[in-house]
């Protein structure tokens, strides 16, 4: 009788000692492998964390693949296709859904300097999902010491500039003006300067459109719709969700000199500030106020 007893038992009494017997680390792990998914669930917040983390630890570790394969041509404005493919997959990790309109405007053989809004690190997918061919950003200098990122947008051939030093910045975007027309390259410019999701554009930086002046080249300039719907960071929010992406006419800079930069440039943010306004209207149950 009495080892009936205990031979009933002894599933539950083998499960407590077992348990009793696992290490410190062990209960670590068992409590994080529940508490995650219970987490990461429950909250908006650590969501948020979650998700840009991965994106960004993944695009350091794409980029070790990325290293090696581009390694082989050296500096070269076609390694950015292997990181256009690199990156391609991103957007069904995310669930982010992405509709281009306009592609005709791409349709000039020639070199052109395409602007485009800067909303947050995640315009790397509207990027990549248009990137012309022989197309190179212009970034922000500290992206070139991002580790295994950094090193794989340099044999890209991204132009890389200091924000800090105006002058040095200009002779670079100047040398860029001769690059694209000696080498047929063409060059991706965010003429805010910095990311800004506040839901309208912050005033244009004049680099760009100097640059398409100097190479008496087309301005492409490319809106992407507001991710308010789906991504912010003030809110700590980030969900599935839908971007468009618009390429719009070009605008030619010939017989244009440096006095036109200011019209230019002023021109160009009206016609992308009057994009935004529209796609951001066209959002189901949204004003065009209601983007910020
Ligand atoms: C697998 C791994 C994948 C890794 C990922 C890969 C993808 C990477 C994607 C990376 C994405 C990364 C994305 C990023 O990193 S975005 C951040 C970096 N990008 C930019 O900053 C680009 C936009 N900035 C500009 O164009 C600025 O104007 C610059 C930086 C040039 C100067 O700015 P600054 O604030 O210092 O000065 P200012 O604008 O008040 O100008 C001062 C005066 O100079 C005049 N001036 C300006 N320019 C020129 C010129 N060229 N020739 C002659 N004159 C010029 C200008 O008209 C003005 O004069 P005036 O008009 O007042 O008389
Ligand atoms: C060993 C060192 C490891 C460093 C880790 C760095 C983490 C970064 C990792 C991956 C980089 C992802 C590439 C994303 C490219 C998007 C670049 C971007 O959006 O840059 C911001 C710039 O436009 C404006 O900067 P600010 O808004 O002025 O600031």
């Amino acid at each position: 009788m009495s080892s009936n007893v205990v031979k009933a038992a002894s599933p539950l009494a083998s499960a407590v000692t077992g348990a009793m017997e696992l290490s410190v680390a062990q209960w670590l792990l068992v409590v994080c492998l529940v508490a995650f998914p219970l987490l990461y669930e429950w909250s908006v917040s650590f969501k948020y964390f979650c998700k840009m983390a991965f994106y960004n630890g993944w695009i350091l570790t794409l980029a070790i693949l990325a290293i090696p394969i581009c390694a082989v041509r050296g500096r070269n404005v076609e390694n950015m296709k292997v990181l256009q493919f690199m990156l391609l997959h991103i957007k069904y990790l995310y669930g982010i859904k992405i509709e281009v309109r306009g592609w005709e405007n791409f349709n000039i053989k020639e070199p052109y300097v395409v602007v485009s809004n800067h909303q947050s690190s995640l315009d790397l997918l509207g990027m990549m999902e248009i990137l012309p061919s022989r197309c190179v950003p212009i970034a922000k200098r500290e992206l070139m010491y991002a580790g295994t990122a950094g090193l794989a947008c340099w044999l890209a051939g991204v132009i890389f500039i200091n924000r800090k030093k105006t002058d040095d910045a200009i002779s670079v975007m100047t040398e860029a003006a001769e690059t694209m027309l000696k080498e047929d390259v063409r060059v991706w410019v965010f003429p805010e300067g910095t990311r800004n999701h506040s839901g309208s554009l912050l005033p244009f930086k004049r680099g760009a459109f100097h640059l398409a002046v100097k190479a008496q080249v087309p301005v492409i300039p490319v809106v992407m719709s507001s991710y308010k719907d789906f991504y912010c960071k003030k809110e700590r929010k980030f969900t599935t969700g839908k971007c468009t992406v618009r390429i719009l006419p070009g605008v030619h800079t010939k017989g244009l000199s440096s006095d036109d930069v200011p019209e230019l440039a002023d021109r160009v943010r009206g016609m992308m500030l009057e994009a935004f306004s529209q796609m951001s209207s066209e959002r189901p149950g949204k004003g065009p106020g209601g983007v910020h």
